[in-house]
């Protein structure tokens, strides 16, 4: 657990970055702090490893105080990711993994041979570990990074906007990969993002900062979707975040309608398109015991009859959901009135989108 206890940090000409951030960041979790730019996400992040010292108030690590705690020491057990990976240029990749295993001693074999254990634990390919960091992809230098804060096996790794500098497809597989290594490896981790999607899809906890640094909200992705605090957490999570919400809503309670005959089935009934006249149409599919609502509402939008068409783990139908079970479903979970607390001083704006919620 990583604890802030009023945390304020003011820079020497008088900037507050942070003023008296308190918040908890759980062992084994991926807490993410997002939010503008200069709301104070790397100064948070860094007073943790004490890149950056607190002007006043606690950071604890478990029970510690990291101000007791010697900076080599501190750093030892915290891996650290940044931007575009942060390599060293001139040494080979393998070399580049090992650094923090050099540093504590180890033999330069064994070092190697967990530099090589972790390269293969980020998805990267072997032969990659004798080449120099210009030599590889932007996606290949940030697996890179990750594996080399993994090296020394910290608790607690801290990243740093670390997927921000490659493209959307290899940033989506990136993201993929953490939460498959977390799933696995249980650090816990603090990751700083100004992109709020990135926020909720990694984020066990998410804590919305303002500028300022000040905490504007703290919650669980779906929470944080569903009740925003305050109308700058509500305009910071955009205007699709009713959509975004469902996609924390099991597809489970759906009420599931028998395969209609006009949908055509392989020998292992398995669906293969809609019946029309003019030969098959498209069709789209739902796991209810693994996917969410907002899964369910793709795949009737895929279908041009609006029926979303449920399938197991084989991708063999189990039955279907109209658009009538599915609007009792949105009924049901899309449209919970929001747990705010009414500001009776405050006009609602005419483009406020509550209004036409209530
Ligand atoms: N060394 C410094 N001296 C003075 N002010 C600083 C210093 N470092 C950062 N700041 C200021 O502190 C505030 C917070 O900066 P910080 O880098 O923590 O924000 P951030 O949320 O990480 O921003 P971004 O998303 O743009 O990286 C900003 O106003 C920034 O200009």
């Amino acid at each position: 657990m990583i604890t802030f206890e009023g945390v304020t940090k003011r820079y020497p000409d008088g900037t507050v970055a942070v003023d008296d951030l308190s918040l908890q960041a759980p062992t084994g979790a991926i807490t993410v702090f997002v939010g503008p730019s200069g709301c104070g996400k790397t100064t948070s992040l860094r007073m943790i490893n004490r890149m950056i010292d607190a002007t006043s108030g606690r950071i604890l690590l478990d029970d510690q105080d990291v101000r007791a705690i010697d900076p080599p020491t501190l750093r030892r057990g915290i891996g650290y990711v940044i931007q575009q990976a942060g390599l060293f240029p001139h040494r080979k990749i393998v070399d580049n993994v090992a650094t923090v295993p050099y540093l504590l001693g180890w033999d330069k074999k064994k070092a190697r041979a967990r530099a090589m254990e972790l390269l293969e634990l980020v998805g990267l390919d072997s032969k990659l570990a004798g080449r120099y960091p210009f030599q590889l992809s932007g996606g290949q230098q940030q697996r890179v990074g990750v594996a080399r804060a993994l090296a020394a096996d910290p608790p607690v790794l801290l990243m740093d906007e670390p997927f921000s500098a490659v493209d959307p497809i290899v940033r989506a597989s990136l993201q993929e990969e953490l939460l498959h290594l977390q799933s696995e490896l249980h650090k816990t981790i603090v990751f700083v993002t100004h992109d709020i999607d990135e926020a909720i899809k990694l984020g066990d906890a998410v804590a919305v900062l303002r500028v300022g640094g000040r905490l504007a909200q703290m919650a669980d992705p779906a929470t944080l979707l569903s009740e925003p605090a305050d109308d700058f957490v509500r305009e910071f999570l955009g205007k699709d975040r009713g959509i975004r919400r469902l996609s924390f809503v099991p597809a489970t309670g759906i009420r599931l309608g028998s395969v209609p005959a006009d949908l055509e089935l392989d020998e292992d009934t398995r669906p293969l398109g809609w019946r029309s006249d003019g030969g098959l149409l498209p069709y789209g599919t739902f796991n209810p015991e693994r996917d969410s609502l907002r899964a369910a509402l793709d795949a009737a939008l895929l279908s041009p009859n609006g029926t979303a068409i449920a399938v197991d783990g084989d991708g063999r139908a189990i039955g279907v959901a109209t658009r009538d079970v599915l609007d009792e479903a949105l009924a049901r979970h899309g449209t919970r009135p929001e747990k705010r607390v009414p500001d009776p001083d405050r006009e609602v704006p005419a483009s406020d989108p509550r209004r036409a919620e209530s």
